[in-house]
């Protein structure tokens, strides 16, 4: 096993549907100075930057790396860039970590911005993710992929729409505590039963917002962070796992992999438990942040984290199990339901986790969260990747 791993500055927007006193490089530099200040480092002290950005189309600028090198202070520096649909952040987040395992670098920047709501129409941006003969004429975009995700978990394991809603009743009002969410007041099962379809049974307030906002995160070797005196928590588990199937294969009598469950994605945090030595994530982890752009989805990201069996969160939800002041808080945030700024909400995911293992979560602390755990989804199923983090 190689040296430790530690977080070490974290810099995080508060969220929002338009930054019009932002450029997308203004937006990325904000949470690069943020994250600095954090770590009480400057750009000059920086080895190595990962850019976190998803589709081009979504920020406007084809490449728009090339736009961003100088707002991470990358010139002269190693600098890759990461896009891995919704998976970008915690890939870019892994990146960093593997420069560092390496042995490469001993500091390494990651960072990146979006502006989702800015972008005219997201969804079609979304769908050239599908096959251009058979998916993408449909249409297909993010919300019908995952509404037919709910038809199948609906069908196999009797969830309903009241069931959906209770998450998103949980996650806004967890939001309401955290200033950076985008999505933060508070609601009722009525009014998310209130809210218009937009491809049943998702409707308007089972969607995640279209969001504009940046996140960087700094992390070094354990040598320099001892050398320094730095204060760290600490990467220990890292997985990422594809599946290729058509959404056809997923669907209907004849599926050969059922959309119902996130079996890559459970073996993506089987990767990250072993390397983190995690057999029990029930009784080990202490706090959760799943990526679940839609609310049906949280309910099979919790099972592929091991916080319940196929099929049984829905009921342990109604329990309050999964809020905070429960068994193990899921997005105590307000998670990617409440906002959703694609390039870096994976990274947002592992930031969360990382300021509730430190004790710095603010309003939506989990008390006491010793271990957390992070995914990321990104494209049709072509990326998950899922963190360890421990204080
Ligand atoms: C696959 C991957 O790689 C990983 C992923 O992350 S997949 C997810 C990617 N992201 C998405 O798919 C974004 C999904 N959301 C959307 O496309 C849009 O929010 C939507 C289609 C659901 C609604 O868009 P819209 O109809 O254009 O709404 P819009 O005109 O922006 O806003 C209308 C009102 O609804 C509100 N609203 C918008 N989205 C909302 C949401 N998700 N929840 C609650 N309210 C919302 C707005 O605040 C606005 O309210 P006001 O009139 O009071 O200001």
């Amino acid at each position: 096993m190689s040296a430790r791993v530690g977080i070490i500055g974290i810099g995080q927007s508060a969220f929002k549907a338009r930054r019009d006193d932002a450029s997308y490089p203004d937006l990325v530099r904000e949470a690069v100075t943020m994250a600095l200040n954090d770590a009480s480092m400057e750009l000059d002290d920086i080895q190595a930057v990962v850019y976190s950005l998803s589709p081009d189309a979504m920020v406007g600028i084809g490449n728009a790396e090339r736009v961003g090198v100088d707002a991470v202070g990358a010139r002269n520096k190693r600098f890759l860039r990461i896009n891995t649909g919704g998976a970008t952040g915690i890939s870019s987040v892994a990146a960093a970590y593997y420069h560092v395992a390496a042995g490469a670098c001993d500091v390494v920047l990651t960072a990146g911005a979006d502006k989702v709501g800015e972008c005219g129409d997201s969804q079609t941006v979304l769908n050239k993710i599908w096959d251009p003969t058979y998916e993408r004429q449909l249409p297909l975009g993010t919300i019908n992929m995952l509404a037919m995700s709910a038809v199948r978990y609906m069908h196999k394991y009797g969830m309903t729409e009241e069931d959906m809603a209770r998450v998103v009743v949980k996650n806004r009002w967890q939001a309401s505590k955290n200033p950076n969410a985008h999505l933060r007041k508070e609601t009722t099962v009525d009014e998310v039963f209130r809210s218009r379809y937009i491809s049943w049974p998702v409707k308007l307030f089972d969607c995640c917002p279209q969001s504009s906002g940046g996140c960087a995160m700094v992390l070094a070797s354990e040598k320099y962070i001892k050398e320094n005196k730095l204060d760290a928590v600490w990467i220990t588990g890292v997985g990422h796992c594809s599946e290729s199937y058509y959404l056809g294969d997923r669907m209907g009598n004849g599926q050969i992999a059922d959309h119902a469950d996130a079996f890559a994605l459970k073996a993506s945090f089987a990767r990250a438990f072993k390397m983190a030595g995690i057999t029990d994530p029930r009784k080990q982890v202490d706090v959760a942040e799943l990526y679940a752009p839609f609310s049906n989805t949280e309910f099979h990201s919790i099972e592929a984290a091991g916080l319940a069996d196929l099929g049984q969160s829905p009921a342990m939800m109604r329990e309050g199990r999964f809020q905070i002041g429960g068994d193990i808080p899921v997005n105590a945030s307000g998670g990617v339901l409440c906002t959703n700024a694609i390039a870096v909400t994976a990274m947002v995911r592992v930031a969360e986790i990382a300021q509730q293992v430190r004790g710095k979560a603010g309003g939506h602390q989990v008390q006491g969260a010793k271990i957390g755990i992070a995914s990321g989804n990104g494209g049709d199923h072509q990326f998950f990747g899922t963190m360890v983090v421990e204080a």
